[in-house]
């Protein structure tokens, strides 16, 4: 199986460069000009779907893993060969290594050999390229960003989630308790602010759950476990909260960015 490799060094922690890595339209826009159109949902999760097409081919990208480890990505059905999208991030004293590996069958026959070699092989490194310098810009952008923190609450192996009232758009949707971290504010401080005023509970928070997720240019989302301490939640702005199981966690209509954090949350509730 032809395999493609591509090594950048990006001067941003791990952290920073796993976020970057889930914003869904960094390839679309990284291979405008390459004559690959791709489009798909604004953050990768596990199970999301791109779809890219080169002139009239159009195949669809299906997102195996999305986690602090990195991503991967298999092309499933349609007319093109099978391909693997592998992208792994390792930490370094200088920044972090991003290691990008495409794998792919070749079409079959002497012409179909050329042309994975001159066609196939030079537009995936082309687009390798272009994605690790998107990569780096948007790591650097969001090396800046402020912070929305979420608290993963868990009581008896269920999560406390609570649906939206507003805007529109979000309005009955389901996320964590939390909000941005204020000026002055560490994660922990605003979680324990933000669970007091929204819900009227005390909260401790403990270790984050899974890659910081890409919302807008300037702000991401953090998302912690915690322990519920004193208090019954009561949504104050919310239309609801609810205690939910691992059955329920994969129907609700979470808020896109929390697709992202369900991996995480599953092992963490009991049936
Ligand atoms: N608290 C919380 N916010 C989330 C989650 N997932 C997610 O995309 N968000 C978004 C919704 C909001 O746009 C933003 C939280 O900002 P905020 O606490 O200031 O809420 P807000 O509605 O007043 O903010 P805004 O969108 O009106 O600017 O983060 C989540 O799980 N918890």
């Amino acid at each position: 199986m032809p395999e493609l490799r591509n090594t950048t060094l990006v001067d941003a922690p791990l952290r920073t460069v796993a976020a970057a890595l889930l914003d869904g339209l960094l390839l679309a826009r990284a291979v405008r000009g390459l004559g690959v159109r791709i489009s798909g949902e604004p953050v990768l999760y596990r199970g999301a779907s791109l779809t890219g097409s080169v002139g009239p081919v159009t195949g669809v990208l299906v997102v195996t893993r999305a986690d602090t480890t990195g991503v991967s990505a298999e092309l499933v059905g349609g007319p093109l060969p099978a391909l693997t999208l592998t992208t792994d991030l390792l930490h370094t004293g200088g920044g972090t290594m991003v290691v990008d590996s495409v794998e792919w069958t070749s079409p079959g026959g002497p012409v179909g050999r050329l042309a994975d070699v001159v066609v196939g092989r030079g537009l995936a490194l082309k687009v390798l390229q272009a994605r690790a310098r998107a990569l780096s810009h948007r790591s650097v952008e969001l090396l800046d960003a402020r912070v929305v923190v979420g608290a993963a609450i868990i009581r008896d192996g269920l999560l406390l989630a609570q649906q939206r009232a507003y805007p529109p758009d979000a309005a009955g949707r389901w996320e964590l308790p939390g909000g941005r971290v204020e000026p002055g504010e560490t994660d922990h401080d605003a979680l324990v602010r933000e669970c007091r005023e929204e819900l009227g509970v005390t909260v401790t928070p403990d270790a984050p759950l899974s890659p910081d997720v890409p919302l807008r240019p300037d702000l991401l989302l953090r998302a912690y476990t915690a322990h519920l301490d004193t208090g019954t939640p009561t949504p104050v702005d919310h239309q609801a909260v609810r205690w939910i199981g691992p059955t329920e966690l994969a129907t609700l209509d979470w808020l896109p960015a929390d697709r992202v954090l369900l991996p995480a949350l599953h092992p963490l509730l009991t049936p």
